[in-house]
């Protein structure tokens, strides 16, 4: 049986500062996470997965694996091997999970055109976001949270209108993360900073792009998107084991 292909970054001895984004608190971006030949086992491992894994929502679609997030806790669901490694490999980083493993992983698919609504995370999964890309690039945008100027703004112009400039007024920072990476957001970049990815083509880098410069592009620069598949990996706590459910207990 030909044996899966390995990490390109050894884990095990990587110091997690390396990788830091100079910035806002906290962002670790690791470009060439994966191989490009653990890229392609991704991509079709989660096309082979059975149709009814896949949740379609409006602008992307999504696979849940790990078990169903809540706050009551999740009834934890073992991860395929192809995920596992992955959750194993980063809750391996010195300094990143400590105590809390990640045990879960969504899927999202984005075509071009495709995105995701500004949001935060939610309290589950605090303190950590990570999220391996593969397929295609994308540019995530991160806003601030709403004030009382954004409101009285807002109320004096049609909601269309407002809720398009309210959007870009508050946009802080973006960072392009390309494909086979890492990104794993902490602190103010998990429960400060509403992120999301807009519904487009094509992006062109601006200057609010803050990991363009090492990453040797510049504003002004265009990048055609193709379809990219996202691996967001995060801890929930307070699983149970699939075994309760079967006798009715619940916690
Ligand atoms: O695809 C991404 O990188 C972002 C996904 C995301 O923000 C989410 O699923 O909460
Ligand atoms: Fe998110």
């Amino acid at each position: 049986m030909a044996t899966s292909p390995t990490l390109p970054v050894d884990v095990g001895s990587l110091n997690i500062e390396d990788y830091k984004v100079e910035g806002p608190s906290s962002i670790y971006y690791i470009p060439a996470f994966v191989s490009e030949a653990e890229e392609s086992l991704i991509l079709r491992r989660v096309n082979e997965a059975p149709l009814p894994r896949w949740t379609q929502l409006s602008n992307r679609r999504l696979q849940n694996w790990g078990g169903d997030p809540h706050p009551k806790g999740m009834i934890a669901e073992a991860l395929p091997d192809w995920l596992k490694k992955y959750t194993d490999s980063i809750g391996s980083i010195k300094g990143i999970f400590e105590n809390s493993p990640p045990n879960h992983v969504l899927v999202n698919e984005y075509r071009p055109g495709q995105g995701i609504m500004p949001h935060l995370d939610g309290p589950l999964f605090y303190p950590t976001i990570t999220t391996i890309s593969v397929g295609s690039h994308a540019v995530l945008n991160f806003y601030r949270p709403l004030d009382c100027d954004d409101v009285s703004a807002e109320s004096s112009q049609s909601s269309e209108t407002s809720q398009m400039s309210s959007w870009s007024s508050r946009l802080e920072f973006s960072l392009l993360v390309q494909p086979r990476s890492l990104l794993i957001l902490r602190d103010k970049a998990y429960d400060y900073y509403l992120h999301g990815i807009e519904e487009i083509c094509k992006d062109e880098l601006t200057d609010k792009v803050i990991n363009a410069g090492v990453l040797g592009l510049s504003p002004g620069d265009e990048l055609q998107r193709a379809t990219r598949v996202s691996l967001t990996i995060r801890h929930v706590p307070k699983t149970t084991k699939p075994m309760l459910k079967l006798f009715g207990i619940r916690r």
